[in-house]
Parts: C-alpha cells; structure tokens; sequence
C-alpha cells in the first residue's frame, strides 16, 4: 500500500459510516481511475477499495491536501495525516491530507459543478432536470448518527455523500426522484446528484453509480426520534400515568405518520412496478429471515434461548398459501428517517438497508416490512431510556403503555390512509417485526453494544 493507502487504512474504521468495524484491514487500494478532479489539485473524490478477510468494499472520500502547516484550525479535527504529494502535485514537499467535506472552500465546488451540470474527470455532476440549483451557499457537515455524510448549504440543500458505494443508481435517489414525479408531499425534493461509472464486480459490467444526492433542506423539520424520545419523557416524569393523559402524548402524531407512510406507500405503486410473491417466494423470504437468525444467533448467542419461537414466525410466513402483494418500499423504515415539518410528516433516506446490495434492495417488498420498521422504532424509543434502569417496574409498564398506544394509532393512521390493514396480516408481520429485531440484534452488537439490551429485551417480551 501507499502511504497515502495506510493512511486511510487507519483512518476508516474509526469513521460511524464505516461498515467494516471488528475486522482488519488487510489492504485498502485507491481506484486510480476516479482519483481526480481536475482543475482542483487540492481535492481529490477517491473510490477506496477495502478488503477484509472475504469481503471486498467501496467507499466513497473526498479528500482534501495541503502543505504543512496551511491547514486552518477549523480544519484541524478533519486531518487525516501528513503523506508525500502525490505526482500530480509536483512538490517536493509532504502533505496534510483532511476529509474534505469539512472544507466549505472545496465543497462549494461540488455545488457548482451541479447547477452546471459538469462533468469533472470521470465525474458526473448533474442537476435534476428543470431545476435551477443556488450556489455561492456556505456548507456544514451534519452531525450524528449516520451511515453517509450529509452536508447543508445554506439553509437550501442538503447533499447527501452515499459512503459505502454499491454499483447502481442508489435508492435514495430513484425513489426519491420518482415521488417527486407526481409532487409527493412527504419527500424533499430532489435537485440534482453525483455519479460515477463503477465495475459491477457481480457482473462485469460498468454502470453509472451514485456518489452523492442533493435535495431540499428542510428548515422546521424535527426528527421523529427526537419528538417521540421528548413524549416519552413526559411519560416517565409520571410513570403512573396513562400514556394519553401525560403531557406531550404523541398518538395524534403517530395516527398521522401512519397516514403518511400509506400516501408514500400508494404514490411508490403508483409510479414504479408492483407485483405478488408466491407462496415459494414468501418461502424464499422465510429462509433468509431464517439465515440471518443463524448469523445473529452465532454472533451474540444471548438470542439463543429465542431462537425457536422466532424460527416458528419464520416457517409460519413460509407455509403460506396466498400471494403476498409487493412494491417498492422504504426498507430501512424507523423513527429517525422521519420529519415532522410544518406542513406534516417527510420520508427521508430511501436508501433501504444499507448493508444490503443494492440490487437486493431494489427488489420488490411487502409495505407491512415498513410498518414493521416504524413499530420496533416506537419499541425502541420507549425502552432506550430504560437502558440500566429495567429494575423499576414502573417505567417499564410505562414503556409497554406508551409503545402500544403509539403502535396502534400508526396502524389506524396507515389503514385510514389507505394502506392493509396490519391487524389483518399478523402472520406477516410478526416475522417482518421479528425479523427487524434480529436485525436490530446484529447492528447494535456491531454499532452500539451499549444499546443491544433494547432489542434482546423487545424479544424477551414479544417471544415470551
Ligand atoms: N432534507 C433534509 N432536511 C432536513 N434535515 C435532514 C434532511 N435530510 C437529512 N436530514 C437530517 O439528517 C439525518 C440523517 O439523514 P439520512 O438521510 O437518514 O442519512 P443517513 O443515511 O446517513 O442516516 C436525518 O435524520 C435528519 O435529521
Ligand atoms: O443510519 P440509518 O438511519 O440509515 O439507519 C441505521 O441506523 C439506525 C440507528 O441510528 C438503525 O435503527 C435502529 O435504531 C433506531 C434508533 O436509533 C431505531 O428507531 C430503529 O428501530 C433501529 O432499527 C437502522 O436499523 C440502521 O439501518
């Protein structure tokens, strides 16, 4: 490797968007082909490949390089590390090499470039059709927990930089663009994106993939998770209350989410393909529900003593006899990919899950995969306060409370709006929620092993 190549090889996995982490890096390589935007020696968009073990892994880096002792103190907590100037930059001299994103000079770049539709190297840039894209707009890294990076310019935009890559155009983006064909009035609009011809490793083939996607900032947005955590609050301030008459219930709001997430559901079949699953292929679906048990139950064995019940919501969708209506979806549905804006409730992060390929993810779905996300995101925000605190018994009746009032007025909210009624599809949506919480299991013991009481307890309860 290069020393600009160990560089990143250190500074990746201690990056939240890293998907790798627990494993070593046996080498990282730069995909020379993407390296350079020309005009701009000092910023480079780099495809890093990654291997660890038997898995091989894009991911996307906007790296920015100066001379030693020119990097601004606001760039500081960005630094990578000092490496020798690449050839291309004629120096004798070594570089600081820094994650760029943090550099508003360099990223107002990547804003022109779209409302000029350029292509920079072997880098698209384009904006949505139609659409006229502001520049000059000042931007900021989005901080938080999250699987991309996310920049807002101004209060205009967000750009939204796909990390790990997956050959293809992302879901994020086509759905997102799709909604907006028909003016949907949960999503942010999309004004344009970034991409880049990848090798498609499964087949050989290149195909355009997309790097980055830039839509509407929304200024009065608060994420649901941040509102349902504050209605919880309320609650355990006074645990002996029902969760209906403690102050900042949120039942209206989780009626209304629910409304929402059928309009989005309904726009999504209108405009993109629509299907059935044979009982084979809800067989199909069973197994892998039944093959990522096997891995979980591997990797934290605490899920063991539930493995059976959870294996028998697995086989029960899998001895079905009728056809299961399926579209495309969310995929990675929960609490913190929602907005309560002024005008009501946005759907962000299409991207479904991103630890899945995207061609798996483009795969059509049954909507109920999406109410179950959202219904073990309510679980979730009763119980996370709870982590250390399960012996008082009262705050855990109150979570109970909260998460079932919440989770019916969703399910009367979405069957109001149009979409199936869950309460008639409980097969399906037992192993959908059973399901998502074995995959909760996996990420927390992988992202937040501080948080991984939260799942194995919502299956202590659900199994027991
Ligand atoms: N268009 C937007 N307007 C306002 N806030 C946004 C917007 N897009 C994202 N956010 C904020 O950033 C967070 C993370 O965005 P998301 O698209 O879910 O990224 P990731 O895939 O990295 O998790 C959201 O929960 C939301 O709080
Ligand atoms: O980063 P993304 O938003 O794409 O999603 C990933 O991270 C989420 C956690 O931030 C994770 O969701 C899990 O935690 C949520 C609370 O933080 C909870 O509401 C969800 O029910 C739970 O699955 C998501 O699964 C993951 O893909």
């Amino acid at each position: 490797m290069t020393q600009l190549e160990e560089l990143l090889a250190t500074w990746l996995p201690a990056q939240r968007w890293f998907a790798g982490k627990g494993t070593a890096i046996d080498t990282l390589r730069i995909d020379a082909d993407h390296i350079l935007l020309p005009g701009l020696p000092g910023l480079r968009l780099l495809v890093a490949e990654v291997v660890q073990g038997s898995r091989t892994d894009r991911y996307q880096v906007l790296l920015g390089m100066r001379a030693v002792g020119a990097v601004p103190d606001e760039l500081v907590h960005a630094v990578i590390g000092t490496c020798p100037a690449p050839a291309d930059l004629d120096s004798p001299a070594p570089v600081v090499v820094y994650d760029a994103a943090h550099d508003a000079a360099m990223t107002g770049h990547l804003l022109s470039w779209i409302a000029e539709n350029r292509d920079v190297g072997a880098v698209r840039f384009r904006a949505a059709p139609g659409t006229e894209v502001r520049t000059g707009l000042r931007s900021l890294v989005i901080t938080g927990e999250q699987s991309n990076t996310s920049l807002v310019y101004g209060e205009e935009y967000v750009l939204k930089m796909f990390r790990r890559l997956w050959p293809g155009t992302n879901p994020d983006l086509e759905l997102t663009s799709a909604l907006a064909t028909v003016d949907s009035p949960h999503i942010a609009r999309p004004h344009g994106w970034i991409d880049v011809d990848l090798v498609d490793p499964a087949s050989g083939r290149t195909v355009p993939t997309t790097l980055a996607m830039l839509q509407t900032y929304l200024r009065s947005a608060t994420d649901g998770w941040v509102l349902a955590a504050t209605s919880v609050r309320d609650l355990y301030a006074s645990p002996e209350l029902a969760p209906s008459e403690a102050g900042g219930d949120f039942a209206g709001e989780a009626q209304r989410l629910g409304a929402a997430t059928a309009a989005v559901h309904r726009d999504l079949a209108r405009v993109l393909p629509t299907g059935v699953l044979s009982p084979e292929g809800q067989a199909h679906l069973a197994a892998t529900m039944m093959a990522r048990l096997h891995t979980a139950v591997d990797e934290v064995p605490e899920l063991a003593p539930y493995a059976e019940t959870l294996y028998s919501a697995f086989e029960a969708l899998g001895n079905t006899s009728t056809d299961l209506p399926v579209q495309r979806i969310h995929g990675d549905y929960h609490l913190g990919q929602v907005v309560r804006t002024d005008a009501g409730w946005v759907l962000l992060d299409f991207e479904g899950e991103p630890a899945v390929p995207v061609s798996e993810r483009q795969k059509l779905s049954s909507p109920l995969r999406d109410v179950a996300g959202m219904l073990r995101s309510f679980d979730y925000a009763a119980r996370y306060q709870l982590v250390g605190r399960t012996d008082n018994p009262a705050l855990v009746t109150a979570a109970r409370a909260w998460a079932q009032r919440n989770r019916e007025a969703f399910c009367a909210g979405y069957t109001r709006g149009g979409g199936i009624d869950p309460d008639l599809h409980q097969v399906v949506l037992r192993a959908f929620e059973y399901d998502k919480a074995v995959y909760e299991v996996l990420y927390e013991a992988r992202h937040r092993p501080h948080w991984i009481s939260i799942p194995l307890d919502s299956i202590t309860a659900l199994t027991g």
